[in-house]
């Protein structure tokens, strides 16, 4: 016999609808020592970010690093703010990005060939900041509210690490828990070999260098970095970074000497992945290179970590070391190459939903 529930599901009309929910990391509300604090927390007090016992990590979190980096932090936020907007640059970027997808779904971009308009109408498109806003548990109250049944979360993350595409990951299952919701999900992979990824960061890179005005002697592959405890217990996220490196440097036809990768953004005292990046930039100027770009391949929208620490903080160290020129190649952003891939991963999360 089929129960009440089974029967009451039966019967309710489906409405088709699909909701894609593009995801990056989070960033503050304003540039002031408060919101930037609270943002922190949010973020450092994440066991997937920071992976020690909470009896060690809490008092440090909050007795020494929450009374000193805010301060800091909200300096370097200030000078990349979006004035006009009053938000960070993170948050632009994303939101145009998911722009752009509604109004190529809207377009019919995704309608499968025999049924033109089969997408039209029926997908919602919504943005979230795993850490800050807008929340992943309001987007999803959004699509819930246009009436969605399935659900495509697609996290900006080209690389897997517990600290970003899982932690977004398990955020969204927690949302749905507490919303009591059971909509079809489905979550994009990490896209870090993908050949559309590796075409749209070859192209992206030729374009850029050949607006630069100077030849670079080296392009400098930067990812985010994280502590090396983590790749000891198993993270994938190193091998997936050298993986990306390998394949663009193949794709560009450039050597190991001409395109070396480092890691930026250390925090804290313990070790994280090596090269570092600001280590890696001073020894190329005091090695004698005059030319240098960096491009970051590991962030899909440029941010604090690539405007300020990259663009400013990096730049300054090569030129205090003897450098000349030096560029930071923008991520692929909201950019016609960065589109295409994000497309790409949309329409290929949505394969037989259509
Ligand atoms: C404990 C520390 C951190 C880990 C681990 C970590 C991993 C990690 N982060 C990104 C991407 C971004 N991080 C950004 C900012 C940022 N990251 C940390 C710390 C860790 N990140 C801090 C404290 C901050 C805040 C800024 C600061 O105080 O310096 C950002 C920029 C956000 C923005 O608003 O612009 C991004 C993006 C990845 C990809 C990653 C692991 C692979
Ligand atoms: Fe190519
Ligand atoms: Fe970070």
């Amino acid at each position: 016999m089929l129960s009440s529930d089974a029967l009451s599901s039966s019967n309710t009309p489906r409405s088709g609808k699909i909701g894609v929910l593009l995801v990056n990391l989070g960033t503050p509300d304003a540039v002031g020592y408060w919101p930037v604090r609270r943002y922190l927390k949010e973020f450092l007090s994440d066991p997937r970010v920071v992976d020690i016992p909470r009896i060690v990590w809490w008092p440090i979190l909050n007795l020494i690093i929450l009374n000193l980096r805010p301060q800091r932090s909200s300096k370097n936020y200030a000078e990349i703010w979006n004035r006009e907007l009053n938000e960070s640059p993170l948050k632009t970027t994303t939101r145009a990005q998911a722009e752009k997808l509604a109004d190529w779904i809207r377009a019919g971009g995704l309608d499968p060939k025999d049924r033109p308009g089969a997408g039209a109408g029926r997908i919602a498109v919504s943005w979230a900041m795993r850490y800050g806003n807008p929340s992943i548990a309001g987007a999803l109250e959004s699509l819930r509210a246009f009436g969605c049944e399935r659900i495509l979360v697609a996290p900006l993350y080209p690389q897997y690490a517990a600290a970003t595409w899982e932690s977004a990951a398990e955020k969204v299952e927690e949302c749905l828990t507490a919303m009591g919701w059971r909509p079809d999900l489905r979550i994009t992979q990490p896209y870090f070999d993908d050949p559309t990824y590796i075409e749209a960061l070859s192209l992206s890179l030729r374009s850029g260098i050949s607006r630069l005005g100077f030849t670079p002697e080296r392009i400098l592959i930067s990812f985010h970095g994280v502590p090396k405890s983590t790749i000891a217990k198993g993270d994938p996220y190193s091998a997936q970074c050298l993986e990306t490196w390998r394949l663009l440097r193949e794709h560009l036809g450039l050597s190991e000497k001409q395109c070396p990768v480092s890691f930026q953004s250390r925090f804290g005292r313990a070790e994280w992945l090596q090269p570092y990046t600001d280590e890696t930039v001073r020894s190329l100027a005091r090695q004698g290179v005059k030319n240098l770009a960096i491009a970051a391949p590991g962030f899909s929208a440029d941010c604090l970590e690539t405007i300020y620490e990259l663009g400013v903080e990096n730049r300054d160290l090569f030129k205090e070391n003897g450098g000349e020129n030096f560029a930071v190649i923008p991520c692929l952003n909201d950019s016609h190459m960065g589109m295409m891939l994000i497309r790409d991963l949309v329409a290929r999360g949505m394969k037989g939903w259509l």
